[in-house]
């Protein structure tokens, strides 16, 4: 915590580091001396071990207007000095499958881990009547520990359990997040409270929840944080009116908007690959680098999630949020530093200095139906949850462009699909040929095959390979292509911690970097709704390809109208 003087007035403000935003800066460097403390009752070695790391204070500062003009939100607190803190953090929608699978579990990590303060608690709300012994029965079911870490495991499942509780309420009720208030005051026990809300639900009730959570439930001492889960809005209209909904009960500093795919451990090393490393960003442009590629594959369908996905695609689902965030921090300039704003900063530019997507250059397509091996796979609108008229893509490719200095002509290929051949999500790069080369001959007609190829391999084996060519040994002059690998199951044992983890442990600690700033959707929107309207008031038909299979042939099409060949389909991996 921070202890903000203000001079004009004997009052003693309370400003934890994390929230310390553009206002506190100006309010510094005007009229204010600011003092840090350290923050009681974390492991602050753990924490450094498992985030993502910073290092330096959060004081950059957003060029984003809105960030600015909010009033010093409700995270700020004028209060008597307290030592002693607690976190609460409430899972909202906690009967719900994300929960389950994800956010109890990634918390349980964090606490076996030491990375959870010795005080806190866990709240599950969702409409099911449900026991705290009932909530911890099924939490239970979904908790593991590292197959690194089986010590105790037990014992610190106990320990975690007790202090998970569950209250049972309807999410637009303010009576009901009054009596969660009143639940969440007994167990802080009059300490400093921290309160994190997971929105764990369906879209359709974020703004219900922020509006019951932060009228009824917020914190009066520490402050309330918001992790609001994707997706966010449909197109540019509907995201600027949740925007607009959220802020009306919330400052964007409290507004934590996740993207699972920030949190990946491939996804932060690669700003580490271009920027700690001197043989890669001097190549990181248009003079070296011929086609970017980024690739997200799922092996199975939408297998009872048809009702969410049918109302999105796979264009909403993954490309305008996880493909588009990688690529601009692949595509983003040097930041001015590591602080959360400064990189935003710089996400943002390249986000706007995009084309916005044409439908020329895409191609959607939908799995059927198809058996194998005497097993049948049902397609996309055989699936009960799905209407069979459906025209909603499950695959997609396109072809995207930043039309600045650095990347001009280059051309961003992207391509996601359910119900593939292969579960994967890959970075790849692809050099240009090497000019006037003297081993063209050795090569044969093809140079293609001869190009340099860096591949980043999310999931799974997570994997950084550099494609090379090389002589084959022996006498004659025989040139081979191999790879320059980085697996990271050989050269980490250690298991990889999944991404809510990291996210879960930003958020508490008020690490925005990793999270989405509203800048930042808006121009994520403004590329792809035009595109999106357009597909759905033309009613454009998607292409049918085979439950298992590759994916549409139009896809082929598409990188080859840009000089390219997908990296995932050349068979050498
Ligand atoms: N599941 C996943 O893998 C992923 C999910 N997400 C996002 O996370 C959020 C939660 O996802 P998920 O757990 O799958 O969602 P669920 O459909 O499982 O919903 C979560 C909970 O919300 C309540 N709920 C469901 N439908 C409604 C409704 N129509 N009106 C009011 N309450 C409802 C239910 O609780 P109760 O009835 O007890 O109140 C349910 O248990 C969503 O925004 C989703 O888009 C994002 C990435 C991946
Ligand atoms: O956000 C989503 O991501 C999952 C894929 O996440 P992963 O971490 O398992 O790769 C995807 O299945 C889902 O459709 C989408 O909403």
């Amino acid at each position: 915590m921070a202890t903000q003087l203000n001079p004009s007035s004997s009052t003693t403000t309370l400003i934890s580091p994390s929230s310390f935003n553009q206002q506190s800066v100006k309010s510094i460097s005007t009229k204010s001396r600011l003092v840090f403390k350290t923050q009681s009752n974390f492991n602050q070695k753990k924490q450094f071990e498992l985030k993502s790391s910073n290092g330096s204070p959060l004081n950059a500062v957003s060029l984003h207007d809105g960030a600015a003009e909010k009033p010093l939100a409700k995270e700020t607190v004028v209060l008597p000095e307290q030592t002693e803190t607690n976190l609460s953090v409430t899972v909202v929608g906690a009967s719900g499958d994300l929960a389950k699978k994800k956010i109890f579990p990634a918390l349980f990590a964090l606490f076996y881990e030491g990375c959870l303060p010795q005080n806190f608690t866990i709240f599950g709300y969702a409409r099911t009547k449900m026991t705290d012994e009932e909530l911890r029965e099924m939490i239970s079911r979904t908790l593991t520990c590292r197959i690194d870490k089986r010590e105790n495991c037990g014992d610190k499942m106990d320990e975690f359990l007790k202090r998970c509780f569950y209250h049972s309420g309807q999410y637009g009720s303010e009576e009901n997040f009054a009596e969660l208030d009143t639940k969440l005051k007994q167990k802080e026990g009059g300490k400093l409270s921290n309160r994190l809300f997971y929105l764990s639900i369906p879209p359709d009730i974020f703004v219900d929840v922020v509006r019951c959570a932060s009228e009824r439930a917020s914190s009066k001492t520490g402050w309330t944080r918001v992790i609001v889960e994707k997706p966010f809005g449909r197109d540019s209209e509907s995201s600027g009116e949740l925007t607009r909904s959220l802020k009306k009960y919330l400052a964007e500093e409290q507004i934590f908007r996740i993207d699972h795919y920030l949190g990946k451990e491939l996804v932060e090393n690669l700003s580490v690959l271009r920027f700690s490393n001197l043989v890669f960003e001097p190549l990181w442009s248009r003079n070296y680098i011929r086609s970017v590629q980024f690739i997200f594959s799922e092996d199975f369908g939408t297998e009872g999630r048809g009702g969410y996905f049918n109302n999105y695609g796979i264009i909403r689902d993954i490309m305008q949020n996880h493909l588009l965030q990688i690529l601009a921090l692949f595509a983003m300039e040097t930041p001015v530093s590591l602080d959360a704003e400064d990189i935003r900063n710089e996400k943002v530019k390249v986000l706007r200095s995009m084309r916005q997507l044409k439908l020329e250059d895409v191609v959607v397509g939908q799995y059927k139906g198809h058996s194998k091996g005497g097993k049948t796979f049902l397609g996309y609108t055989e699936d009960p949850t799905v209407p069979n008229d459906s025209i909603t893509p499950t695959f997609a490719a396109a072809a995207l462009f930043i039309d600045n200095a650095r990347w001009d002509g280059v051309p961003f290929l992207m391509k996601a699909g359910k119900a593939l051949n292969t579960r994967r999500a890959e970075i790849r790069v692809q050099f240009r040929h090497v000019p006037g080369n003297l081993y063209k001959r050795n090569f044969g007609t093809d140079m293609d095959k001869a190009t340099n190829e860096l591949v980043l391999r999310v999931q799974p084996n997570e994997a950084i390979f550099l494609k090379i060519n090389n002589k084959i040994p022996g006498l004659g002059m025989r040139l081979d292509r191999s790879d320059l690998n980085l697996l990271y199951s050989m050269r980490y044992p250690k298991e990889i911690p999944d991404a809510y983890e990291r996210l879960l442990l930003d958020a508490i600690e008020g690490e925005r970097r990793l999270f989405i700033r509203s800048d930042e959707l808006d121009a994520a929107w403004s590329i792809f709704t035009p595109l999106l309207k357009e597909l759905e008031s033309n009613k454009i038909a998607p292409e049918l390809y085979p439950y298992g299979s590759r994916g549409p042939v139009g896809a082929h099409y598409l990188a080859a109208k840009y000089n390219a060949r997908w990296g995932d389909l050349a068979g050498d991996d």
